[in-house]
C-alpha cells in the first residue's frame, strides 16, 4: 500500500500560516502524504514578512536529490523559490524527472500579500522562462500573472481572461489567474483550460485570516490530482489514465477552491495573535479534522 503523495518545494515561515508549512496542513487535511523541499526561509507573522533567507542552490538541490530518489510524488506542487539559484536547481530537476512528478502543479510565488517581492527580478526570469513552460497547472494572481507576461496587472474579469490565455500560450495545460486583489462582492478567478474559459466566483469572505490563501490553494490542487492518480493506481477508477483527464482541471480546482473557502470561513473569528485587529493571520487548514 502507498499513500497518495504530494511533494511541495516552498519556503518556510515561523508562523506556520503560508508556504511550505501551509501546504503540508492542507495536504494533512485531504488525507495526503506531504513531502517538503525547503527554498527558502521567509521570516514574518501575522504582520507581514520581515527578511527573506534564502538557500544556496545546491542545499535545495540536495533535498530535491534525496526525495526525488526515494519516492514517487503523484503529484508535485512548486511555491515559493525566492531567486534564481533556487528557480534553476528545481527548472533543472523538473527537466530531468519531469515523467515522474505526477501533475505538476506551479503557484507563480512573487508577492505576499501585503506587497513584500519574494523573488528577486533574476529569480522571476527564470521561473518565467524555464518553468511555467513545463508545468501542467499554472496559479497566479493578478499581480504575478502581469509580472510573468510583462504587461501591467489586469483590472477586471476580461483581463483576468486575457492573461490567462497569454499565460496558456506559454505552455501549462491549464492556468488559473486569481483576481480576490480586484475587490468586489465575490472573489473571482479566471481558468482557462483545455475545455474552455471559466469564470470561477465565490462570496468574498469578509476575514483578515486569508494569508497563504494562494499556497492553501495550489496544496488543495495538487492533493485531488494525487488523489485521482492513486484512484488510477489501485484501479478503483479505470476511466483515469496515469495523468488524469482532461476533464479533471476545471473539477478539481473548483473543488479546491471551496476547500480554501471553508478554511477562510472557519477561520474568520480566530483570536490567535497578541495584537488581534492588526495584520493577517492564517486560514483553518485542520478543519476537515475537527469536524464533529
Ligand atoms: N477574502 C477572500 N474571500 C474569498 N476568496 C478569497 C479571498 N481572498 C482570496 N481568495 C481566493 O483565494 C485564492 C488565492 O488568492 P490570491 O489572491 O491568489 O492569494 P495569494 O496572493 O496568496 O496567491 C483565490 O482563489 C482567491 O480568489
Ligand atoms: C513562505 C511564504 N510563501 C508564500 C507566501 C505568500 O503567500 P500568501 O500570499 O498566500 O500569503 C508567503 N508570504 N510566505
Amino acid at each position: 500500500m502507498r499513500p497518495p503523495l504530494v511533494l511541495s518545494i516552498s519556503a518556510s515561515d515561523p508562523l506556520g500560516a503560508s508556504g511550505l508549512a501551509a501546504d503540508l496542513k492542507t495536504l494533512t487535511a485531504l488525507g495526503v502524504y506531504g513531502a517538503g523541499v525547503t527554498t527558502m526561509i521567509a521570516v514574518g507573522s501575522t504582520q507581514g514578512v520581515r527578511s527573506l533567507h534564502r538557500l544556496e542552490g545546491d542545499v535545495v538541490g540536495a533535498q530535491l536529490d534525496a526525495v526525488l530518489a526515494d519516492v514517487r510524488p503523484d503529484a508535485t506542487k512548486i511555491g515559493a523559490l525566492g531567486g534564481a539559484a533556487a528557480a534553476t536547481e528545481v527548472s533543472r530537476r523538473v527537466r530531468e524527472h519531469r515523467a515522474e512528478l505526477g501533475t505538476l502543479v506551479l503557484d507563480a510565488v512573487m508577492v505576499d500579500l501585503d506587497g513584500t517581492a519574494l523573488i528577486t527580478a533574476e529569480g522571476a526570469a527564470v521561473l518565467a522562462a524555464e518553468l511555467v513552460p513545463q508545468v501542467d497547472v499554472l496559479v497566479a494572481n493578478t499581480l504575478e500573472a502581469g509580472q510573468l507576461l510583462g504587461r501591467a496587472p489586469a483590472t477586471d474579469a476580461e483581463g483576468l481572461r486575457e492573461h490567462a490565455l497569454a499565460l496558456r500560450e506559454l505552455g501549462p495545460r491549464s492556468v488559473l489567474v486569481t483576481g480576490a486583489r480586484l475587490g468586489g462582492a465575490d472573489a473571482v478567478d479566471v481558468l482557462v483550460h483545455p475545455g474552455g474559459t471559466d469564470v470561477l466566483r465565490s462570496a468574498r469572505v469578509d476575514s483578515a485570516h486569508t494569508r497563504g490563501a494562494g499556497a492553501t490553494l495550489t496544496a488543495a490542487i495538487a492533493a485531488q490530482y494525487a488523489r485521482v492518480e492513486e484512484f488510477g493506481r489501485t484501479g478503483q477508477d479505470d476511466q483515469v489514465g496515469s495523468e488524469g483527464t482532461q476533464d479533471d482541471d476545471i473539477t478539481i480546482i473548483a473543488s479546491a477552491r471551496e476547500f480554501l473557502a471553508s478554511t477562510m470561513i472557519d477561520a474568520q473569528t480566530w483570536e490567535l495573535s497578541r495584537t488581534p485587529g492588526t495584520g493577517h493571520g492564517p486560514l483553518n487548514h485542520l478543519i476537515t479534522l475537527s469536524a464533529g
